[in-house]
């Protein structure tokens, strides 16, 4: 997938607010996770979803993934029928290629191996793999196995795409690998949305969302 490929697909944001406990609750917003958070979220842009530990990133995550329902204000979801969560820890098939990790998304959309591995191979070049694309899954770094999730996350295609700490396991060398490579999603004409503590991550994205500015 590539710019021309940009969707119309939003994610719009009203008012939203959330708290898990009753005592979080009822002080005008006061003791809330975080209030108040109205935005719109295009395609093409990757939005770094920050805050300090605790202020809700992840529960924020889940509530655009439509998973939790928000306590206050409400979410609408345009055009986005696919999404994909690309978590903090990757997971593959331990004895299969990088290649078929990326392939495998397109072969179940109907295309044939050939065209499969082309699509795929794209996408492995475009986050750094290009050269990885026979290694297996077991052999790859750790940077490479979260690379790999990420170009395995666009080939599903998905309109929303949300990233949980895509570098919180990775010594600060690897993360940088990482980081390097996260232009690819804005390239994708998908709506990425990452959680991150990681200011290199942040800075690679093209918006910010900063849990403080909602508290
Ligand atoms: N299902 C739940 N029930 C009750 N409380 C929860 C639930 N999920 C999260 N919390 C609490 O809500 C707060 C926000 O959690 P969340 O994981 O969203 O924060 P975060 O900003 O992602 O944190 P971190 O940066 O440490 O991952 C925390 O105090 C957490 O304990």
């Amino acid at each position: 997938m590539n710019a021309a490929d940009k969707t119309d697909a939003m994610v719009l944001l009203h008012d939203v607010g959330h708290a898990f406990h009753a005592n979080q609750r009822g002080h005008d917003g006061a003791d809330m996770l975080f209030h108040g958070l109205t935005r719109r979220l295009d395609a093409g842009h990757v939005y770094a979803l920050i805050g300090p530990s605790g202020s809700g990133k992840s529960t924020l995550l889940s509530i655009i993934a439509g998973w939790i329902a928000p306590l206050e204000g409400s979410v609408e979801r345009v055009h986005c029928e696919q999404l994909h969560w690309v978590q903090q820890n990757p997971h593959g098939v331990a004895h299969r290629s990088a290649l078929d990790h990326v392939a495998l998304p397109f072969i179940a959309r109907g295309e044939r191996r050939e065209a499969a591995n082309r699509h795929a191979l794209g996408l492995l070049a475009a986050f750094g793999l290009g050269s990885l694309a026979m290694r297996r899954f077991c052999d790859l770094s750790g940077g490479e196995a979260q690379r790999l999730m990420l170009a395995r996350g666009v080939a599903t295609s998905p309109q929303l795409l949300l990233v949980d700490e895509p570098t919180a396991q990775l010594d600060r060398h690897t993360a940088r690998e990482v980081n390097d490579h996260l232009h690819a999603l804005s390239r994708s004409g998908v709506i990425v949305v990452i959680a991150t503590h990681d200011p290199d991550t942040r800075d690679a994205c093209t918006d910010v969302i900063d849990l403080r500015d909602y508290q």
